[in-house]
């Protein structure tokens, strides 16, 4: 009885799992064949709305447009790429400085060439740097990388106006440097470097902050005395194109030693000769940005004049290390900042066409008005007072130089941001 009954609940349990699996089979089955049936379904559906084939014409047309927006998708993700790389997934290691050593400092000009490398080096040691501009020759993209960092602010000014900010010192950089520049807006030039340094003298004398000037080799004028020290008075044509610069910058002196002697404003003057580097703008319009640009794109490099005028050519990182140097520095005279090495014009030209390749042929063009004809520093005060000469050679600068430029040209496809800047002649006036 009792195996009877134990056989009876196997067979039950036997029964009741045939049937399980018989309906599973069932299901999944049947689950399959519906997949099927509506897939189907949907092709038919698909079919019944598909157009006729398309006219050979109309299909080629199709096909180049698929074509056109594969290349702009591709366009698109390049310019995504490079905009993600500007952004800085970290900022440089910026050393800490306590509070008694760390101090606030202006830089006016400080988005443009020289600027924003004084403001890389400040930014280094672990100041709090304050950035003005009005973004006439100035850039964004040139101090891009400290965007959002504690210790730096960006503000959008034109120093004709006052400011009132609290700092300790304060590098006034803030005018037009290259030529074409600085002629395309004479007024404004001079209310740069003359109202703009009354501003900047002004809130110095307020906060009592220690003031250097950018001044410029261009207060020498046409020298006749060669090389020039700082005790050389010049010889500037104070009504040429150049005066708005050149007579600018000499007020832009008197007025920082007036404030000096009359209310005790601790200044510093730089007299800056030609520099070079990355971060020149390409519409800059000096010779090393237009040579550079001129022989990578294989055009003629143009030589103004006989070509037969000297310059001598620092790179840019020594500058700022001399200014830097010099605002710290007790010593209070101008001094000369920039590297005796002294070239003809005519021989740099052949240096850049050398160091980049290329076929660009070498061509005289019309002098430019009361151009300097002979420029050379002398560095005895920068030697003695500061310990400081330039330590970059020209070779290795320009190489550099050249690189930047490479990859600017790269980045833009912007035709008319790669033309070079060629200014007015004296005889095309
Ligand atoms: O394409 C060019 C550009 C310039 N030149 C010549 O190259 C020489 C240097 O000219 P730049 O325009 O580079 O600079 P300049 O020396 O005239 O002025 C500079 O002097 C020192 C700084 O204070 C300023 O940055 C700037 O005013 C000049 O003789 C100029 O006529 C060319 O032969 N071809």
């Amino acid at each position: 009885m009792v195996l009877t009954r134990r056989k009876m609940k196997q067979c039950l349990i036997l029964g009741i799992a045939i049937i399980l699996v018989i309906c599973l089979y069932r299901t999944w089955a049947s689950s399959i064949g519906g997949g099927v049936k509506e897939s189907a379904t949907q092709e038919d559906q698909i079919a019944g709305v598909l157009p006729e084939p398309l006219p050979r014409e109309d299909a080629e047309n199709v096909v180049q447009e698929l074509e056109r927006t594969r290349r702009r998708m591709a366009q698109l993700e390049r310019k995504i790429q490079e905009l993600e790389a500007r952004i800085p997934v970290k900022y440089p290691d910026v050393k800490y400085l306590n509070y008694k050593n760390r101090r606030r400092i202006l830089v006016t000009g400080g988005a443009g060439f020289v600027g924003s490398h004084l403001v890389d080096l400040l930014m280094m040691e672990g100041h709090e740097v304050i950035v003005v501009d009005n973004f006439f020759t100035g850039r964004k993209r040139n101090v891009e990388h400290w965007f959002g960092h504690e210790n730096f602010e960006l503000i959008h000014h034109d120093i004709v106006n006052p400011l009132f900010i609290e700092v300790d010192e304060i590098y006034h950089l803030a005018s037009p440097a290259s030529p074409p520049h600085y002629m395309y807006n004479p007024v404004k030039t001079i209310k740069t470097n003359t109202m703009g340094t009354i501003n900047v003298l002004g809130l110095a004398k307020r906060v009592g902050a220690k003031v250097l000037i950018a001044s410029t080799s261009e207060v020498y004028g046409d020298p006749d005395v060669h090389p020039q020290p700082e005790t050389y008075w010049g010889h500037v044509n104070p009504i040429g194109p150049r005066a708005c610069y050149d007579e600018g910058k000499r007020v832009s002196e008197t007025l920082s030693y007036a404030y000096a002697k009359q209310e005790n404003v601790k200044v510093r003057v730089a007299r800056i000769f030609n520099t070079y580097g990355p971060r020149m703008h390409m519409n800059d319009g000096r010779v090393v940005s237009n040579f550079i640009l001129q022989a990578l794109q294989n055009e003629s490099i143009t030589i103004y004049g006989n070509g037969k005028q000297t310059r001598s050519f620092q790179y840019v990182s020594d500058l700022v290390d001399g200014l830097v140097m010099l605002m710290r520095s007790n010593y209070t005279q101008p001094v000369n900042i920039g590297n005796p090495v002294e070239h003809t014009i005519e021989e740099f030209a052949e240096i850049i066409h050398d160091l980049v390749g290329g076929k660009s042929v070498i061509k005289q063009m019309a002098a430019v008005e009361d151009d300097p004809q002979r420029r050379k520093p002398d560095i005895t005060r920068a030697k003695k007072y500061l310990n400081w000469e330039p330590r970059v050679p020209l070779k290795v600068g320009l190489e550099r130089t050249i690189e930047y430029f490479r990859k600017e040209l790269a980045r833009t496809n912007h035709h008319s941001q790669r033309n070079v800047f060629l200014p007015r002649h004296a005889d095309e006036s």
